[in-house]
């Protein structure tokens, strides 16, 4: 037990916002909204609640305690909005939102009035510890980004560090934020990474599917008209010989006809997680009546976002090596550092792409327009389809246009994955929904490549070739990189 201090004081929680506080090893407590906490130094304190009694103390673990420190007052509650009531902000909280895309997201939602909190293990800074990787763009701390947002726009992001796939962990979030929305990127998104080695494969799949599994209690258990918006991957559909639909296909077999899940085939272990996360998900909205958008979204490019470009420690990462980094941007890097584009097989790969200023667009557009509860919601989140081989000719034009020497190799395939084949997947719904997409342009390259030829000095070559093989993963530990 916790040396108690003398410190303490008296709070008084707003009764619409229940206190963040867990009774520990004890049954549920109704908490009235004044009492004394004891605070000592560890996360351990005592609560002492008005009147007489039994039971009128108890010690809590603050374990999700949000990163602004005060306590909870009037005006905070005030913008506290339950799900009917349009005019108030929305609370939405973004899990992993210290990467890629999700600082993005994050930044967007608190620019456009929505109270936004970060749930993120930091996990993702880690993995580049580890196989010894760094983002091209310098990037700063969590905490630090958040300071500069606040002092530059006044706005408050919450955070809250740790693991989705510890449920005490969510449950402490949850209770404390308050979500009207969940958008979900807290996931191991890289296929490379998945393909490693035996523990990497596993630590992908239980990652993500239990993590998502955790959020979709967490919902249920306490914010049930909660919206979930999930990151899936177009990865999930693999390529069919067939057009590909948004989420469902219609068919008639011997004479009866249905409207199901469109196939997956799903071409690493990381894909196939999306794929468990997308089952779990619409068993949940049958059986619970969660509302749930699954956003396949295909592979992203891009680096700066209105917020981002707002100040240079809001700088979201960039990716170039071959574990996390993504193809066009992987080839806007080599050709500034004058690598060889890396064109792995034939080059006939054909994906949906998206800047990630659309990324962000896509995610507010799901959140303003809320799956109904019940509803599994599946939108195609991309906005343009490229083979690699056009992907590496748009790159060597844009660099001869700014002097660049841009020479294409052949590298052999690292992936078991067509190199030629049919492409034609659909994706108006998110159109439908408002969205402007920014299509690939010649001045979005040449601001890619101006960017990556500001920070080249920071690539590390030998980071550029693939060392993972879909064939070649095995049971035993493999560290990749230099
Ligand atoms: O240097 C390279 C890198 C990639 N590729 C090829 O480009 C295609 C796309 O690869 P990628 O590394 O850009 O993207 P991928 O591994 O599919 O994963 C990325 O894009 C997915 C969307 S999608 O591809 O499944 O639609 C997201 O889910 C993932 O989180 C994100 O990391 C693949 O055929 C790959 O073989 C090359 O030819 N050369």
């Amino acid at each position: 037990m916790a040396q108690l201090l003398s410190t303490s004081c008296s709070l008084k929680i707003p009764s619409c916002r229940k206190p963040f506080f867990q009774p520990l090893n004890q049954g549920p407590i109704a908490f009235p909204t004044s009492f004394t906490v004891e605070i000592s130094k560890s996360p351990v304190h005592r609560v002492v609640l008005p009147g007489k009694g039994p039971r009128r103390s108890c010690t809590v673990y603050a374990t999700s305690t949000p990163i602004r420190q005060e306590v909870p007052t009037q005006s905070h509650s005030g913008l506290h909005q339950s799900s009917n009531d349009p005019a108030k902000p929305k609370r939405v909280m973004v899990i992993g939102g210290d990467g890629y895309c999700g600082w993005a997201t994050a930044l967007h939602l608190s620019n456009k009035g929505y109270e936004v909190a970060i749930v993120d293990s930091l996990i993702r800074r880690l993995f580049d510890h580890q196989l010894g990787l760094d983002s091209l763009t310098p990037i700063t701390s969590i905490h630090n980004r958040l300071r500069v947002w606040k002092s530059l726009t006044g706005k408050t992001i919450e955070l809250y560090i740790g693991d989705i796939c510890d449920f005490e962990f969510l449950a402490e979030t949850f209770k404390s934020f308050e979500p009207d929305s969940v958008v979900h990127f807290g996931e191991q998104r890289s296929a490379p990474y998945s393909m490693i080695d035996r523990s990497r494969a596993v630590f992908t799949q239980n990652n993500n599917v239990i993590g998502t599994l955790n959020v979709l209690f967490a919902i249920k258990e306490f914010r049930e008209q909660c919206h979930l918006v999930k990151l899936g991957t177009m990865g999930e559909y693999g390529t069919p010989n067939i057009d590909i639909e948004e989420g469902y296909i219609t068919i008639t077999h011997n004479g009866r006809t249905d409207t199901l899940p469109y196939p997956k085939q799903a071409s690493s272990f990381y894909h196939l997680s999306k794929v468990h996360d997308s089952h779990n998900i619409a068993f949940t909205c049958k059986a619970w009546g969660i509302r749930a958008t699954d956003l396949n979204q295909g592979v992203v490019y891009g680096v700066r976002t209105d917020e981002t470009a707002m100040h240079e420690e809001l700088c979201n990462r960039l990716d170039y090596d071959a574990v996390f980094g993504t193809a066009l941007n992987r080839f806007c890097v080599q050709a500034a550092v004058g690598h060889p584009l890396t064109v792995y097989g034939k080059g006939g790969q054909t994906r949906g792409y998206l800047d990630i200023r659309d990324t962000v667009q896509c995610v507010e557009l799901a959140i303003a327009n809320p799956a109904k509860a019940g509803e599994f919601r599946v939108f195609n989140q991309f906005t343009e389809q490229f083979s690699v081989n056009q992907l590496a000719a748009l790159v060597t034009k844009a660099g001869e246009k700014l002097g660049l020497d841009v020479e294409t190799i052949s590298v052999p395939n690292p992936r078991v994955e067509a190199e030629e084949h049919y492409y034609n997947a659909k994706h108006t719904k998110l159109i439908e929904l408002g969205l402007k997409p920014h299509l690939l342009s010649d001045s979005l390259l040449d601001s890619l490549l101006n960017f990556a030829i500001q920070f080249k000095d920071r690539v590390d070559s030998k980071q550029i070739m693939p060392s993972v093989s879909w064939k070649k993963i095995g049971a035993k530990p493999k560290t990749v990189a230099a």
